[in-house]
């Protein structure tokens, strides 16, 4: 694990964006631990969110155009992405989608610049890769192409098969997914620091479960 990996870890749970407990997720998977980046929620966090999420992006030499970030917690990770990016003179477009379509004013779902040429997704966590596949379509609906995903944690769970639902979006769409941290990283961590060994346990058995 890289430093920066492990101060990333340190900063989700001093922030309680990474909790233990019994969480419901959106696939229905009863999870031991859970990552909301909802808790993100000063401008401090977001600057250095923002840092960590740009500092990822770099390190990938991923080629884009613009930036997407779905609703709701993608569109401030997109904004704060691209603000990190402008000040390492780095400015690209960046886009965001409504849950509901308007139907007055300038209506429809796309809010920012036009999804066009090479657009990367940019959201806090990949389970099953519903939200993902749900981007891609809109993406492709604009007549764009998907250019990756950048995530802040990589779950590393079973998608609708044996691969990891990252491996599945990787393989179908043939894109790049590039995250800050991987379940693997975060279990070490746990194993490793005193006072998180019950977590540990829990974790390793749904990894064992759901995990790849
Ligand atoms: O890979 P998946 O199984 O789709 O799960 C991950 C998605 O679930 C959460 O979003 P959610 O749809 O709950 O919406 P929110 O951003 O509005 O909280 C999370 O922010 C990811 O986008
Ligand atoms: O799968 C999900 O719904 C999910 C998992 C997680 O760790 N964080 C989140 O916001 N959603």
């Amino acid at each position: 694990m890289h430093d920066y990996q492990q101060k990333f870890i340190e900063f989700a749970i001093r922030r309680n964006v990474l909790r233990f407990g019994d969480f419901t997720l959106k696939s229905g998977r009863t999870s031991p631990y859970f990552f909301n980046a909802g808790l993100f929620n000063t401008g401090e966090d977001l600057l250095h969110l923002s840092k960590a999420y740009a500092a990822a992006l770099e390190r990938s030499g991923l080629n884009y155009d613009i930036l997407f970030g779905p609703a709701y917690k993608g569109i401030p990770l997109a904004t704060v992405t691209a603000m990190a990016l402008a000040e390492g003179g780095n400015s690209k477009p960046f886009a965001f989608n409504r849950k509901e379509k308007k139907d007055h004013g300038e209506g429809g779902n796309i809010v920012g610049a036009p999804l066009q040429g090479k657009v990367l997704i940019v959201d806090d966590v990949i389970t099953a890769g519903t939200a993902i596949r749900e981007s891609i379509d809109l993406i492709r609906a604009a007549g764009a192409e998907p250019a990756g995903v950048l995530i802040a944690l990589d779950r590393q769970e079973r998608g609708n098969g044996e691969l990891s639902a990252i491996q599945e979006v990787e393989s179908e769409f043939d894109i790049p997914v590039v995250s800050i941290i991987r379940l693997e990283q975060v279990l070490s961590y746990l194993e490793a620091n005193t006072g998180f060994s019950e977590h540990a346990v829990k974790v390793a058995s749904y990894r064992e479960r759901y995990g790849v």
